[in-house]
């Protein structure tokens, strides 16, 4: 039988099985939750009725929380992509790379040089690829990096080429760990070019361990590129600087690797920065690098990634392509984002930063409405959606790139690129607004995805087998929770903006679109119901006062059930994408203390923003620990070690609730089970919060090592507990 002359999929896709069993699940919480409100509405007292009228907007909370959450677990769908189906690699469109980085202390050069030779090791025709580095940091010790891996890249692309090397990061690929080579292992030839290849990598690392470390580029070495002088003034400060626009690397076949294969384009962008100039951080960057690559290889693609990103799937822009290429289903997808994972992390991933729950679970259920969230570094979009360009109907994709400056030499294109990379350039012009990544929002990724979503743009997710990127995250509870607070005032930010899933989403969005959107941008008011929960119950236990339908009340089923259910729920869930249940715990933990401590501060920033006080900047995490504190993280033992206020409202809450459920405890052995059973449930809710927070005594009370709780903050938390307790105790 003849075959039709069409394309097969590119890509196929399946929803999760045991839907019915999530829909009893489903089905059972709603009645749970209709229950508990129907209860809440008939069993109101005469006495403490704000205290009653609190603890029930608190649990409507939780229920609109899990409401929209539902979205997330509806239809949950994976993609596989059939990237053998491709066509060859000639024929592929180009893809620019957009690299970011900030500051040499925080974000080590090794570690942007390591992750830009993943990147440019990409399986992909190099003549296709063109790679940028945005250095917000100004610094000479990150360009020092840049072109030391400019070098060391014509001996390490064509190895990775050659053996088809996993991971092509050299750094971890040394290391030995998880690594993989396609091709010819046990040859000769291998152990000789891998032997050859380490040196000169070795070579590479130390001089830009030493650079890094003196804080200075070794004289020889800033005679051998021009760039370099762009920093012979001493007038360069992360601030304060001209525009510094190099090309490192000369595509078009121009520079050519040691087996004299062509090299990608790679170009230094340092965009100019004055103090007075609003310079919108990460988006800001972004945009500025869109238009020098724009003005040298303008790709239809374009892959941003942050430099703490690296490449860990040398196929995985391929398996990108199979969504932008295929016939049928292409048309619509304006970006393909790739999860965020991370290396390193504790078996029990400690500060739950893994974030297993949203990459490996949630973003699936995203697929089943218009795609996930732009989750800011992994994602390849479609430049014109990135200009702009809103879907419609008749919109033809564009696979070809014309340069807007074809025609200039290489020194033609830096001072062009100096020119569009002005602190001034866009004054005046729609970027951060109706081009590019919007601005004004600490996170620019979740924002610029929904006002693309809001165009008419459909995302995939995309998550191969082999993780396509491996991150860093925060090692400690401080840089966590300030993370947090940036990611939930960011995404408050986007609730209150003209965006607004509610508002601006209800036409433009899918419903459960909306829900997740929901779920997402309100994280932040958590704060509230949590510290609710954290606060009335164990206050009104103290004075005697029921908040909860006795244990021989048939009502008290209901709490008991959907306390349970959703609490197994969210366990095995995480057990199915392979977590231990001490991660689970870690989770909860964690969230408890993000919501009492991150969701609360992020929360006030919005109250300042808003009083027009000041407005809610970008703090960078940092890529760099000691080794103590490693070896602390390793054995997974939490650490506080600096004085931060951000410790004291969980570790407030800490106290109140063990001081609290310990005088419920002693009135139960002096006076028998019979004399709490109406207190049933609040001191559940207490032992909850106290045995959960049993790291924090410790590291209060017991431990020695340098990553305790700092004396201060355990008194300033011992002082607020007991405040509260004096303060609010008249009011209950
Ligand atoms: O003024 C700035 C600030 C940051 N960055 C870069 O932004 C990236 C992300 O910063 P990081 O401190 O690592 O923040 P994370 O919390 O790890 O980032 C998450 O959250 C951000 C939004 O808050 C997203 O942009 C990121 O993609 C996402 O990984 C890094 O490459 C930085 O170099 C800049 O280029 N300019
Ligand atoms: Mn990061």
């Amino acid at each position: 039988m003849a075959k039709p002359q069409q394309q097969q999929p590119l890509f196929t896709t399946r929803v999760a099985p045991f839907r019915l069993l999530y829909r009893l699940y489903f089905a059972a919480s709603v009645a749970g939750i209709i229950s508990l409100v129907y209860y809440r509405l008939t069993h109101v007292p005469d006495s403490h009725a704000l205290l009653y009228l609190l603890v029930s907007l608190a649990e409507l909370w939780f229920a609109a929380a899990w409401l929209f959450q539902q979205g997330f677990r509806w239809a949950p769908t994976k993609h596989a992509t059939h990237p053998d189906r491709l066509p060859e690699s000639n024929s592929l469109p180009a893809v620019d790379v957009l690299l970011c980085t900030a500051d040499p202390d925080r974000e080590p050069p090794a570690l942007v040089a390591n992750t830009l030779l993943s990147l440019m090791a990409y399986d992909y025709e190099p003549r296709k690829m063109a790679f940028y580095l945005s250095d917000d940091g100004g610094s000479e010790l990150t360009f020092h990096a840049a072109f030391r891996a400019s070098v060391f890249a014509r001996d390490w692309l064509p190895f990775c080429r050659k053996y088809r090397v996993e991971p092509p990061a050299p750094r971890q690929f040394f290391a030995g760990d998880d690594r993989v080579v396609a091709r010819g292992a046990n040859t000769e030839a291998f152990s000789r070019d891998y032997d050859r290849v380490k040196k000169k990598y070795d070579e590479m690392q130390d001089e830009i361990g030493k650079a890094s470390k003196g804080k200075k580029v070794p004289v020889q070495t800033r005679e051998v590129h021009k760039g370099f002088k762009e920093w012979d003034s001493r007038n360069v400060t992360p601030c304060d600087h001209q525009s510094i626009i190099q090309v490192l690397l000369r595509g078009k076949g121009e520079d050519v690797d040691a087996e004299g294969t062509p090299l990608p384009t790679l170009v230094y962008v340092s965009r100019e920065k004055r103090p007075k100039q609003p310079h919108h951080y990460k988006a800001g960057a972004l945009n500025a690098m869109n238009r020098v690559s724009s003005l040298i290889s303008n790709a239809p693609f374009v892959l941003n990634v942050d430099c703490d990103m690296h490449s860990n799937n040398s196929q995985a822009l391929r398996d990108a392509m199979c969504f932008f290429l295929d016939q049928k289903r292409s048309q619509k997808i304006g970006y393909v984002q790739f999860p965020q994972s991370f290396g390193g992390l504790t078996p029990n991933d400690l500060y739950a930063n893994g974030v297993k729950r949203i990459y490996e679970i949630e973003f699936f259920g995203t697929n089943a409405h218009n795609g996930p969230m732009y989750a800011g570094t992994g994602s390849v979009h479609r430049r014109e959606i990135l200009n702009g360009r809103k879907y419609t109907p008749d919109y033809k994709p564009v696979l070809e790139n014309k340069p807007v400056g074809e025609d200039l030499s290489w020194i033609e294109v830096e001072a062009k690129g100096k020119a569009v990379t002005s602190c001034t350039y866009e004054n005046g012009k729609p970027w951060g607004k109706e081009m590019g990544l919007m601005y004004g929002c600490a996170v620019e990724d979740v924002f610029t995805g929904l006002v693309l979503h809001s165009r008419g743009w459909n995302s995939v997710f995309c998550s191969p087998e082999r993780k396509a990127y491996l991150g860093l995250a925060p090692v400690n509870t401080n840089d966590t929770l300030i993370q947090h607070k940036r990611w939930s005032t960011g995404l408050l930010e986007i609730f209150l903006s003209d965006y607004c899933p509610w508002t601006n989403g209800v036409r433009k969005l899918k419903l459960g679109q909306i829900m997740c959107y929901s779920f997402y941008t309100l994280w932040a008011l958590w704060c509230l119901p949590m510290l609710c929960y954290a606060l009335l119950p164990p206050l009104a236990m103290l004075k005697g006062i029921p908040l909860f339908p006795k244990t021989s009340d048939p009502w008290f089923k209901v709490f008991a059930f959907l306390g349970i259910a959703s609490h197994a729920f969210s366990l095995i869930e995480l057990l199915a994408a392979k977590g231990t249940l001490r991660m689970w715990w870690n989770e909860t933990r964690m969230w408890m203390m993000k919501g009492t401590s991150s969701y609360l501060f992020s929360v006030m920033v919005i109250v300042i923003k808003s009083l027009g006080i000041s407005e809610a900047g970008f703090e960078i995490t940092s890529k760099v620990i000691d080794e103590e504190a490693l070896k602390r993280y390793n054995q997974e033992v939490i650490e506080f070690a600096v004085p931060s206020p951000m410790f004291i409202p969980p570790t407030a809450l800490s106290l109140l609730n063990l001081y609290s459920f310990c005088r419920a405890m002693t009135g139960v052995v002096k006076e028998g089970w019979g004399a709490a059973e109406d207190m049933a449930l609040q001191i559940l809710v207490s032992g909850y919060v106290t045995l959960i927070s049993l790291p924090l005594y410790e590291a209060m009370l017991l431990r020695k090592d340098k990553g305790r709780m700092p004396t201060s903050v355990t008194l300033y938390s011992a002082a607020v507990a007991v405040a509260l307790l004096y303060l609010l105790s008249p009011f209950i």
